[in-house]
């Protein structure tokens, strides 16, 4: 006889809720991580974590710190993640030694099921495509790259001057988004610089990516949601999520420059000095199927979210700190005045590269402006790890946050104060294992060194010419991360970084 709907509903009702009460039993008591301390909420369901992320909006990476005051160094902050946090840990986690490092799902398909090395889970593929990003963005590479960035900058430069004149307010927050922007699209397909060029700096685009990230948050924690939106037309995507029209557009065109500079047709790098990334890597020894059109303009396409935003980031904040204090503008200016007598003839590279005081600047930047905000997650299926005589079972989804690394009173006293000195003298070179904002090991950041570059070539020019006033500015809503959104974000009622300028 056949069940009436009724009770096939009250079965499956009962049926799921003696699965869920098993499931969270076994999560208590037999999981591989039943002996890591941590909130009851968070060790049997992801509720906690959706609390805190999807309620209130990326509050969970502010929570860690308490949690690790109350439940120790190692914790379990979902059913199946342990977040670490001991800054002495972090190349346990993320060096080379530890054999194979797996980036977990969730993570590596955040922005979208990309076949790019960000995106790579498995160690073995991402190794076969890392290694033809590498010489891409080696020292050498940069140094090829810095009269592409000293085009962008003189635009910059340019408008800078214009606004002195004309007492305009402008947005610093895109203004940096803009140069890094172009700066990062002429590497990577010889297109001239636009962005800086317009009154505002190209602001909708950045908007647009602005609400991206925020979507990212929800697809960390659904990722779902994220790989069904991949699988529909983009047109359909395109009226569910307007903001994202322009993005989806990009990336369309990136297809079709690939195929025209794969044959040849696309002529645009020969009027730059340095080939495109597209054009390094067709000649690369990449194997024919990572050579395929759309898993090529997947790779660059995340080369160029992945490397405008965060420079752009330390850039923003770091400029507001240095405004801010008469004392290090001052001390900045001094020094780039005697190393840069010439504004328009400034000196090589290397050379700015070894101004200290400059040098000293970028480091705190880079350490309380840092624009990773989400932990970094690995799985290690080689190795078993004894944190402070807690065992991590090999295979743990675990986590560490550079945030609370570069917030530590114990390694950065007094670390809200934004204070190049600590860099300076052999103190500093103390710190240096503990600045990590481009993470460590085979997956830290493939862009560091043209990062590294930018941010002394732009602020090195910036400063050398220009002041700016930030008394507009509020440094709690404007410049600290208030939301993290896998990528740092400012309190939603930010207008930006609005600032005028003028010549110093
Ligand atoms: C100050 C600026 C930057 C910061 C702080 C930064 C930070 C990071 C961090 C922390 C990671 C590691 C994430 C992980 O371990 O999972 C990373 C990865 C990455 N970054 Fe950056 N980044 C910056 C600039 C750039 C630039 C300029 C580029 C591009 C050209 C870039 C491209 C990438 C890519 C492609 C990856 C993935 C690497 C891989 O998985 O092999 N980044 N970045």
């Amino acid at each position: 006889m056949l069940l009436d709907p009724w009770t096939v509903g009250v079965y499956g009702t009962a049926c799921y809720l003696i699965y869920a009460v098993a499931l969270v039993i076994y999560r208590f008591y037999y999981h591989p991580l039943a002996h890591i301390p941590g909130p009851t909420l968070a060790k049997g369901t992801y509720l906690f974590e959706w609390y805190y992320d999807l309620y209130l909006g990326g509050q969970l990476t502010f929570k860690l710190q308490e949690l690790h005051e109350e439940y120790g160094p190692v914790i379990r902050i979902n059913p199946d993640e342990v977040h670490i946090h001991d800054p002495d840990f972090f190349d346990e986690v993320y060096n080379q030694t530890n054999g194979r490092a797996v980036k977990p799902q969730r993570v590596a398909e955040v922005f979208g099921p990309y076949p790019a090395a960000m995106g790579t889970q498995t160690h073995e593929l991402h190794h076969i495509r890392r290694s033809a990003l590498n010489p891409l963005f080696s020292r050498r590479s940069v140094q090829n790259l810095v009269p592409t960035m000293r085009k962008s900058i003189d635009i910059l430069c340019t408008r800078l001057y214009a606004a002195c004149k004309s007492d305009e307010t402008f947005n610093m927050k895109h203004m940096y988004a803009a140069l890094t922007l172009d700066i990062i699209n002429d590497f990577c397909f010889a297109m001239e610089p636009q962005s800086t060029a317009k009154s505002d700096f190209d602001r909708k685009w950045f908007d647009d990516l602005d609400t991206f990230l925020e979507f990212s948050l929800l697809s960390i924690h659904i990722p779902w949601v994220m790989s069904w939106g991949h699988s529909i037309p983009d047109s359909i995507n395109k009226i569910l999520a307007p903001a994202m029209a322009d993005l989806l557009d990009f990336r369309q065109d990136i297809s079709l420059l690939v195929e025209a500079i794969r044959h040849s047709r696309d002529k645009s790098h020969e009027k730059t000095r340095h080939n495109t990334v597209i054009h390094d890597l067709l000649q690369s020894k990449l194997p024919p199927p990572e050579l395929e059109r759309d898993r090529l303009r997947d790779e660059v396409f995340s080369l160029v979210t992945a490397g405008s935003g965060t420079t752009a980031y330390v850039l923003r904040g770091t400029a507001y700190h240095i405004s801010a204090s008469p004392t290090i503008q001052t001390k900045l200016h001094q020094e780039l005045q005697s190393a840069i007598p010439d504004p328009t003839n400034p000196p090589p590279l290397p050379d700015l590269e070894k101004l200290p005081y400059l040098c000293a600047v970028i480091n705190e930047g880079l350490r309380l402006c840092d624009p990773a905000a989400h932990r970094t997650e690995r799985q290690l299926p080689d190795k078993t790890l004894n944190c402070h005589g807690t065992v991590i079972p090999a295979g743990t989804m675990l986590g560490m946050t550079s945030f609370l690394t570069h917030r530590n009173e114990q390694i950065y006293p007094d670390p809200l104060a934004f204070r190049p000195e600590r860099w300076l003298g052999n103190e500093g070179k103390r710190l240096d294992r503990y600045l990590v904002s481009f993470g460590r090991g085979p997956r830290a950041c493939v862009g560091m060194n043209l990062a590294r570059a930018e941010l002394v070539l732009i602020l090195a020019a910036v400063f050398r010419r220009f002041y700016f006033d930030v008394k507009d500015v509020s440094r709690e809503r404007d410049i600290e991360l208030s939301r993290d959104c896998i990528v740092a974000a400012q309190a939603k009622d930010s207008p930006g970084i609005l600032v005028k300028v003028r010549v110093a």
